[in-house]
């Protein structure tokens, strides 16, 4: 299914399917709100965004965070939820328990239909993106309302309380999916591109990650898997994928065809990454325009 080019859902006099990302701003351009936007402009729908915290970021990491309170959250989310509506959400990067709370109450307000949220817990510098003391409120708050949650192997891990080299192979991920469940969402989408780094096993060939449903049986899981492209320019991956399925389930596709829409997407924008900065250069969300 493509998603992008000619099928783009817009056009004159109607309202496009709506999607709102709820995330930090990133200056240098490659991931939070930056990255979101880009996606779901891809994708034909209208984007809009609750601004959480103003990183200064570039490829070298970050090296400021201006954390937004909860008033000017709660703020930005009345003014588009009343108005405007949104079909979708899409969080990320939200910093505070006191966000993570004003996010929560909006999306049960405003009776959100499709909510994703990307645990966004540290950048790929370390920083850390969500506090340690909100990482309960997130769990206990938001994965109950998520209709998928897209948490990465290290997210996995410290969301379950697990050592950090608990998860080590594709079974292991699909257990740690299904333990998620347990926190309330209707699928859990876990992405195992840190997989082959955090075994030092640099021959690993595919990205695989799996989804697995409440609604589904038992240990059974769907994968997705893609080559691994030998690139570092990957700034800007998991927010690029949690935004692709939103926006997918902004346009009425079921969340399976959402996720593998997303990987086909991401691998695409990895594929054609830009090495932006003397650093870990962006994807390139264009390159799905073909
Ligand atoms: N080098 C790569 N080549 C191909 N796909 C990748 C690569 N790195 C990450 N991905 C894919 O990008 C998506 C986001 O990846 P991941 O790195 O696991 O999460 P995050 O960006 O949240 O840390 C996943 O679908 C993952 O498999
Ligand atoms: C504002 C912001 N949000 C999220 C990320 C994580 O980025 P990635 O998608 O590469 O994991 C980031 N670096 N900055």
């Amino acid at each position: 299914m493509n998603m992008c080019g000619d099928e783009r859902s817009a056009s004159a006099g109607m309202t496009p399917p709506r999607v709102l990302t709820i995330a930090g701003s990133d200056s240098g351009g490659g991931a939070g709100i930056q990255a979101d936007l880009k996606t779901f402009q891809e994708f034909g729908v209208y984007g809009m965004s609750a601004i959480t915290a103003v990183t200064a970021q570039n490829s070298l990491g970050i090296q400021a965070i201006y954390t937004l309170d909860e008033n000017a959250v709660q703020a930005q989310l009345d003014s588009v939820l009343s108005d405007i509506g949104a079909d979708a959400v899409k969080t990320g990067m939200l910093l505070s328990p006191g966000n993570v709370l004003a996010v929560a109450s909006a999306i049960r307000q405003y009776g959100i239909r499709h909510v994703v949220v990307d645990p966004v817990l540290y950048a790929k510098d370390g920083s850390a993106l969500l506090r340690q003391e909100a990482i309960l409120t997130l769990r206990n708050e938001l994965l109950p309302i998520a209709e998928v949650v897209t948490p990465n192997v290290p997210e996995a891990c410290e969301l379950l309380g697990w050592a950090e080299d608990a998860i080590r192979s594709v079974e292991d991920m699909i257990q740690a999916a299904r333990r998620l469940l347990e926190f309330g969402p209707q699928y859990v989408f876990l992405k195992g591109g840190h997989l082959a780094s955090i075994h030092g096993n640099a021959k690993a060939e595919d990205c695989i990650d799996v989804l697995v449903s409440r609604a589904s049986s038992k240990n059974e899981a769907l994968l997705f898997q893609a080559q691994r492209i030998l690139s570092k320019h990957t700034h800007g991956t998991g927010c690029t994928t949690a935004s692709a399925i939103a926006a997918g389930l902004a346009l009425g596709i079921s969340v399976e065809e959402a996720v593998e829409v997303a990987k086909r997407f991401v691998t695409k924008a990895i594929e054609a990454s830009v090495p932006v900065g003397r650093g870990v250069g962006s994807l390139w969300h264009a390159a799905n325009r073909e």
